[in-house]
């Protein structure tokens, strides 16, 4: 079970993330989000997160890098700036898109996807380039960013479906995270949990308590 910590801005909340047991940390690259990083930022802290994790036993969490629509120059600056393990698409990237950028990157490519009925299930099967999806909850029409924005979305049309390996996302809570899985029991292709707002004391503030809480909820469901 991967348990990704999403929109990672300082070095207590890495610490947090890592001695819980997380196994992604995603650096948010959009400007207009209140988790935003630049790239360099991104990259000090994903040396931060290797550092703390080599002085551990157990796994090291996986560097994600989260970018909206970006360009070739983009993604090969977030490449030799982060060298991330991951490369997280969050926005309106065609299933070509991301076959060519899997082509072009030697890179994991989780693919984000906003549901809000079955059909959106479906496009999932379209990605072929991406090694994981990322099933979100389709941003409300006046949104300002097409991700954490702490809704859900109905976990139930993700059940019994033909899927390909995923992270369900989008309104994850501490307190609500073990009844998603409960509720996806059996769904072979759910590959783990991605948290952002649930996480957070205000937009952009996460809780070292609150990312604890969570990583602990999710490995116990
Ligand atoms: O988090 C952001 O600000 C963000 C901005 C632009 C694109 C995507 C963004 N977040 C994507 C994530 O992976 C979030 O973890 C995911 O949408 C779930 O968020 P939440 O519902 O707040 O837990």
């Amino acid at each position: 079970m991967l348990v990704k910590i999403c929109g990672v801005k300082d070095s207590a909340i890495v610490d947090a993330a890592v001695d819980a047991g997380a196994s992604l940390l995603g650096f948010v690259h959009f400007p207009r989000s209140p988790r935003h990083v630049e790239l360099e930022e991104a990259a000090g802290l994903a040396a931060h997160a290797r550092a703390r994790a080599a002085g551990r036993d157990g796994a090291r969490p996986q560097v994600v890098v989260l970018t909206v629509d970006p360009d070739d120059d983009l993604l090969a600056r977030i490449m030799t700036t982060v060298r991330p393990e991951w490369i997280q698409l969050h926005g309106g990237e065609t299933p070509a898109r991301v076959a060519r950028i899997a082509e072009n990157h030697d890179v994991g490519l989780i693919k984000a996807i906003g549901v809000s009925g079955p059909g959106d299930i479906a496009r999932a099967l379209d990605y072929d380039g991406a090694d994981l999806m990322l099933l979100d909850a389709r941003p409300p029409k006046d949104a300002t960013r097409p991700g954490g924005n702490g809704l859900a979305f109905d976990w139930d049309l993700a059940r019994g479906r033909r899927l390909p390996p995923f992270l369900l996302s989008g309104g994850l809570t501490p307190e609500n995270v073990g009844e998603a899985l409960a509720r996806l029991a059996g769904q072979d292709a759910l590959a783990g949990v991605d948290v952002s707002s649930g996480v957070e004391s205000a937009p952009g503030v996460k809780s070292p308590a609150l990312v604890e809480a969570f990583v602990r909820a999710a490995r116990r469901a």
